[in-house]
């Protein structure tokens, strides 16, 4: 279900050396950040003030009232087909060929789907993707200007795929600005070529359809999977949850009490998968290296103090939600395990906390505020799971921002354009601009790097 973060990029800016870095968060939304309400794409803009209507009488002003709040719905619906109708018609997260076909197809799909996701954003209060992705981009910010002053003040600009601020009006943002160094950091930790993938690869197209290629000097942030702060701000988050879980709960009595984490990932079709797409390895191995830092003595987020063994049982399950369409998707699915949970605990008279965790998103949006919070929470009290417990997003976290900072300092300090990864494409892969970069920065990989500039013509 969601997708602005398709293109979340944030950037930080070296205003002193006239260069500036530019990255591009799922934050910035990776994503897109369809459903956000804000109508400025950069958050240092003033917010505009609405006019007040004090002088007139009551009935006029309950009449304006009406027509405002019908001309804000009206608004927001729009706001919501223009998301939908990207994200359907983006041809590398819905491989139809991008052209009439894709465009008729997802017409009907975009119409039938608009009424629900317009319920459940309502619901939520609308996607908080921006305001998210602009505080972490901020707080990054002011960090790396701290550990980095050599090459600060640092700037960030978020940028998304489906909705506002979009990736073309982000770059001529930039280039007003004077940015010469920009860093594209992908908000999805993980690579999938339907988010991270898609969100660059259209970075590049915009930077060609904007005759901006000679604007700025490019570096990317790939992926982060495995980055150490990355991972303990997750633990931190599931250790603040269990902790607060068995310090407000009385012990089960008869057995020792089950704890489940389930590390729900957004799913993928499997032809994804099959193409070789790095993504479910990827998530894979943040589960692992999560799971480490909770069972590890050393790690100051173990586990085990908070759930002695003789006591309490925890066990660890990756499921995938989301899902979209009726073709095969990765799978267990988050709620299915849920059913599962709820029987085998009756089977076994048995009571199990279960801990869902939301990791492969850096901030709250329509899937966990919506399809974890309210539609899965369902599911587990149907399946008559007692202790459903939603781990909190990464959000505003402290170690959170740390990683932030620490992987924008990282990559700086190494002078590397991109991960060795970004260098492999998939098997089978036909599109050329994948993997590609525009005018890298770091000079000592540039020429192989530079987009093959002939399939954009
Ligand atoms: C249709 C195919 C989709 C794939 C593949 C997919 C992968 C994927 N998505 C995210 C993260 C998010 N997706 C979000 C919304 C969303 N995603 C899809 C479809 C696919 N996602 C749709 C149709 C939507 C819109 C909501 C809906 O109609 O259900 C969001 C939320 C955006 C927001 O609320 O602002 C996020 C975040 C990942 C990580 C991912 C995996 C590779
Ligand atoms: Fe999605």
């Amino acid at each position: 279900m969601n997708i602005q973060k398709f293109g979340h990029f944030n950037k930080v800016q070296d205003l002193l050396k006239k260069r500036t870095w530019g990255y591009p968060c799922a934050c910035v939304s990776t994503r897109t950040a369809a459903s956000k309400a804000f109508k400025s794409p950069f958050f240092l803009k003033k917010k505009e003030r609405g006019g007040g209507g004090d002088d007139y009488v009551i009935e006029t002003q309950t009449t304006k009232k009406k027509k405002n709040k019908k001309e804000k719905q009206e608004y927001t619906i729009k706001r919501h087909k223009r998301f939908l109708t990207r994200l359907f018609n983006d041809p590398e997260l819905i491989p139809l060929g991008g052209g009439g076909l894709q465009r008729r197809v997802m017409d009907i799909v975009v119409k039938r789907r608009l009424p629900r996701v317009e319920k459940q954003y309502e619901t939520i209060g609308g996607s908080p993707i921006r305001k998210w992705t602009d505080i972490q981009g901020h707080l990054m910010c002011e960090k790396l200007d701290a550990l980095s002053p050599e090459t600060a003040p640092h700037k960030h600009y978020a940028c998304f795929r489906y909705a506002p601020p979009f990736t073309e009006d982000v770059l001529q943002q930039m280039k007003e600005d004077g940015i010469e160094h920009a860093v594209a950091f992908s908000q999805y930790p993980q690579w999938c070529c339907s988010t991270s993938g898609s969100s660059i690869n259209h970075l590049w197209r915009q930077v060609h359809h904007l005759n901006l290629e000679h604007a700025f000097h490019w570096s990317i942030i790939d992926r982060w999977f495995l980055h150490r702060k990355y991972v303990q701000s997750v633990a931190e988050r599931i250790l603040s949850s269990v902790t607060h879980f068995v310090n407000t709960t009385s012990p089960v009595q008869s057995n020792s009490q089950d704890i489940a984490i389930l590390f729900s990932a957004h799913s993928v079709p499997l032809k994804t998968v099959t193409k070789g797409d790095p993504y479910v390895f990827e998530v894979a191995a943040t589960v692992k290296a999560v799971m480490e830092e909770l069972s590890s003595d050393k790690s100051p987020f173990s586990l085990q103090h908070v759930c002695p063994p003789d006591k309490f049982r925890v066990h660890h399950q990756l499921v995938w939600q989301s899902k979209v369409g009726y073709l095969p998707w990765m799978t267990p699915s988050t709620a299915g395990v849920l059913e599962q949970i709820g029987r085998n605990a009756k089977a076994r008279a048995d009571k199990c906390a279960v801990f869902v965790v939301p990791f492969v998103f850096t901030s709250d949006h329509i899937e966990t505020l919506f399809e974890l919070d309210i539609e899965y929470k369902h599911v587990a009290e149907k399946a008559g799971i007692a202790q459903y417990i939603r781990v909190p997003a990464l959000n505003d976290s402290p170690i959170f921002i740390d990683a932030l900072s620490a992987i924008v300092q990282e990559h700086l300090l190494k002078q590397s354009n991109m991960t060795a990864d970004y260098h492999w494409r998939c098997p089978g892969c036909n599109n050329d601009l994948c993997r590609s970069i525009v005018n890298p920065k770091f000079e000592q990989h540039a020429t192989a790097q530079r987009v093959k500039l002939a399939m954009l013509k």
